[in-house]
C-alpha cells in the first residue's frame, strides 16, 4: 500500500474461525477493527476507515441492511465495501453488488486473492481522498477555493438556519492588483497573493471560520456564529495583520510590494425563504462600495 499509515480497516464478522484467518492474512498489514454484530459495527463505524470486509449473515441482522445504510450517508458513501460470504449463490452476490459492495469474496478466503483486492481498494480509497481535498485547494495559496467555500457556505447557512445562528462574510479584494502585477512582475504579484492568504487565516483565525480564494485577488472570509459587528471587527483586524505580515516579509530581507485591500461585510440570521446568495451579494455590494470609494484598507459598512 502506497500511504505509510497503516489502513484502518472495519471487520463486520461473528464467526471465530473468519476473525482469527482475517487477522492471519490482513493482521501485519491492516489495523483491524472487528465488530461481531451490526450493532456494534454502528458503534465502531468511524470516517477515517479505509475500508469494512462485511460478513452478509450476523446475529443481529443481514449485512446488506448496513451496507445499505452505509451508501445512503454522504459521510460515508465512498468507503468500499467488500461482502464475505459462504454463499456462492447469484441472487446473494447480485444484491451485493446492486446495493454497493465493490466487491465479493467467498469463504474459506484464499490469502493472496484477499490481501491483492484489500491493498487495491485502500489504495484506490486514499487517492481517491487526495484527489477530492485537491479539489478544494487553491495551488498558489494552499487556502480553500471558490467550490470549498461554496460547499462550506452551503453547509453552514443550512445550519445556521437549523440554529438560529448569525453567519457573517467578508469579501476581501486586493486594491489596484493589476499595477503590483505591471510594476514589480507577476512572480511579485503571487507573493502578494500568498501574503494576503497567510494574514487573512490569522485575522479571521476563530474555530469554524474558513478563509477561500474565489479567484484573482478575490478572497472570502465565512464566519460561522458572528455577528455583523464582530464579522466587521475581524475585517479591521485583517488592516493589522496586513502591516505585521508586511514588516515581518521586509525585515526577513524578501522583496513584498506594499499593498491595501478594500472588505465588504455583511451577517445575517437565516430565515425560511431567504438563501446564501443574498448574504454573498450584499457583502458584495459593501465591497462595491468600499472601492468606489478608494480601497485602501476601506471596511464596508464601517462601524
Ligand atoms: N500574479 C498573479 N496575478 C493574478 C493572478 N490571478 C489574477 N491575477 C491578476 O489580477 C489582476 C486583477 O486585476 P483587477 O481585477 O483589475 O483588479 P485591481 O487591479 O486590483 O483593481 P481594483 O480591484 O479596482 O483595485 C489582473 O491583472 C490579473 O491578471 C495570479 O494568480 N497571480
Amino acid at each position: 500500500m502506497s500511504n505509510e499509515e497503516q489502513p484502518v480497516v472495519l471487520v463486520v464478522e461473528d464467526n471465530p474461525t473468519g476473525i482469527a484467518s482475517l487477522v492471519g492474512i490482513l493482521g501485519a498489514a491492516c489495523e483491524l477493527v472487528v465488530a461481531k454484530t451490526l450493532a456494534e459495527a454502528e458503534r465502531c463505524l468511524s470516517p477515517d476507515m479505509d475500508l469494512v470486509l462485511l460478513d452478509l449473515y450476523l446475529p443481529d441482522g443481514n449485512g446488506i441492511e448496513f451496507l445499505k445504510r452505509l451508501k445512503s450517508d454522504p459521510l460515508y458513501q465512498e468507503l468500499p465495501v467488500i461482502c464475505m460470504s459462504a454463499s456462492d449463490q447469484s441472487s446473494d452476490i447480485e444484491e451485493a453488488f446492486r446495493e454497493g459492495a465493490i466487491d465479493y469474496v467467498l469463504k474459506p478466503f484464499n490469502k493472496i486473492i484477499l490481501s491483492a483486492k484489500v491493498s487495491t481498494f485502500v489504495d484506490f480509497k486514499r487517492k481517491t481522498n487526495l484527489l477530492a481535498a485537491q479539489a478544494l485547494r487553491d495551488t498558489l495559496t494552499g487556502i480553500g477555493n471558490r467550490r470549498m467555500f461554496e460547499q462550506q457556505l452551503d453547509l453552514e447557512w443550512r445550519r445556521a438556519l437549523r440554529q438560529e445562528l448569525s453567519l457573517g462574510l467578508a469579501l476581501v479584494d486586493m486594491d489596484h492588483f493589476k499595477s503590483i502585477n505591471d510594476q514589480h512582475g507577476h512572480a511579485q504579484g503571487d507573493v502578494c497573493l500568498q501574503l494576503l492568504a497567510t494574514s487573512m487565516e490569522k485575522a479571521f483565525g476563530r474555530a469554524g471560520d474558513l478563509v477561500a480564494r474565489l479567484g484573482g485577488d478575490e478572497f472570502v472570509a465565512m464566519l460561522p456564529g458572528a455577528t455583523l459587528n464582530s464579522t466587521v471587527r475581524a475585517a479591521k483586524r485583517l488592516e493589522e495583520v496586513l502591516a505585521n505580515e508586511h514588516e515581518k516579509c521586509r525585515r526577513s530581507g524578501q522583496d513584498c510590494p506594499g499593498f491595501s485591500v478594500s472588505v465588504g461585510c455583511y451577517a445575517v440570521v437565516p430565515h425560511k425563504g431567504t438563501n446564501a446568495s443574498e448574504l454573498k451579494e450584499t457583502a458584495d455590494q459593501y465591497l462595491y462600495e468600499a472601492k468606489r470609494e478608494g480601497g485602501r484598507s476601506c471596511v464596508r459598512p464601517a462601524i
